[in-house]
């Protein structure tokens, strides 16, 4: 009933043993607090929190609009929601290293397990398009510094993402990899990498854990969990794609009630009304209303 058991500092410290086993830790993007609990009963080891999702889900482009409160209230709607851990995106941070700073104890406390900071310049864009600008090394380096000196919880997972290898090429993404690694990065993003091979010379110049971006319609092919884990990635999302496919079928559910006026045919492709209760313990409201109202009215 109501909201997950795990306390945030529960999930942050089984997640960081779970991230330490090397395994790939597959995390789908929810785009409500209610899918993040479909997520959790499919058997997945974690939920992604996408910014083009928060933005999308506003009916805004992914270049920085939204706010910080705006993500860390959507992102506790999330988390609270499932027992595992929840990844929020953090663009650039929010501003300034100071601001990063804040943005992480407000991540925190939002009760996610972990939060990723890009290198882009602000405004940021989509990792996937062209034209993204990056920030300078330094300036890269400072932002991870404060995020990691601002953390309360050492097991709130720090993870830089990288932005460069669109913009400057492969060598420049292992570079900038190895010196966010040394600015205290616990993870790293290497964003819209080309091919398996690319993946592979992060994984070989670093050695903390991997996070692989399989963004449909991006610079990146989708490979499988099992070609990603043997290239040795730790963990793996799908940030948009449960959007998607809602979106796509909401898409396709209009157009039939334009043209049968009744949306019958499409009731197998539904989630059932009984499904939908079980998702969110109808039964355990039930049983709480039966043990409080209890009473007889004496006459
Ligand atoms: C991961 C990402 O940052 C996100 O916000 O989900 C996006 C995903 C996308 O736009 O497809 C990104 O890769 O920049
Ligand atoms: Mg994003």
């Amino acid at each position: 009933m109501l909201y997950a058991q795990t306390p945030a500092h529960e999930k942050r410290r089984l997640f960081r043993e779970r991230l330490a086993s090397g395994e790939l830790l597959r995390f789908p993007g929810a785009f409500n607090p209610l899918s993040a609990r479909l997520i959790e009963r499919k058997g997945f080891e974690g939920v992604y929190i996408s910014g083009a999702v928060l933005s999308a889900d506003l009916g805004l482009p992914d270049i920085g609009l939204t706010t910080l409160s705006e993500v860390a209230g959507r992102g506790s709607q999330i988390a609270r929601m499932t027992e595992l851990p929840a990844i929020i995106d953090a663009d650039t941070g929010f501003g300034e290293p100071m601001n990063v700073a804040r943005t992480v104890q407000e991540m925190e406390d939002a009760g996610l397990a972990g939060l990723h900071i890009e290198d882009q310049v602000n405004p940021k864009r989509c990792g996937h398009l062209d034209g993204k600008q990056v920030v300078d090394e330094h300036t890269a380096l400072q932002r991870i510094a404060a995020a990691v000196d601002a953390r309360r919880d050492e097991n709130f997972l720090i993870m830089a993402r990288t932005d460069i290898r669109a913009v400057d090429g492969l060598d420049a993404a292992v570079d900038r990899a190895k010196r966010l690694v040394d600015a205290g990065a616990d993870a790293i993003f290497p964003e819209a990498m080309a091919s398996l091979e690319e993946f592979a010379a992060i994984r070989a110049a670093v050695d903390v854990p991997l996070l692989a971006n399989m963004t449909e319609f991006g610079k990146s092919d989708l490979f499988t969990v099992q070609q990603l884990a043997d290239v040795g990635m730790n963990i793996v999302i799908w940030p948009v794609s449960l959007l998607r496919i809602a979106m796509g079928a909401a898409s396709r559910g209009l157009d039939e009630l334009t043209e049968a006026g009744a949306l019958t045919r499409l009731l197998p492709e539904m989630q059932h009304r009984a499904d939908l209760y079980e998702l969110i313990d109808y039964e355990g409201y039930n049983h709480f209303d039966t043990s409080i109202f209890n009473f007889t009215v004496a006459r």
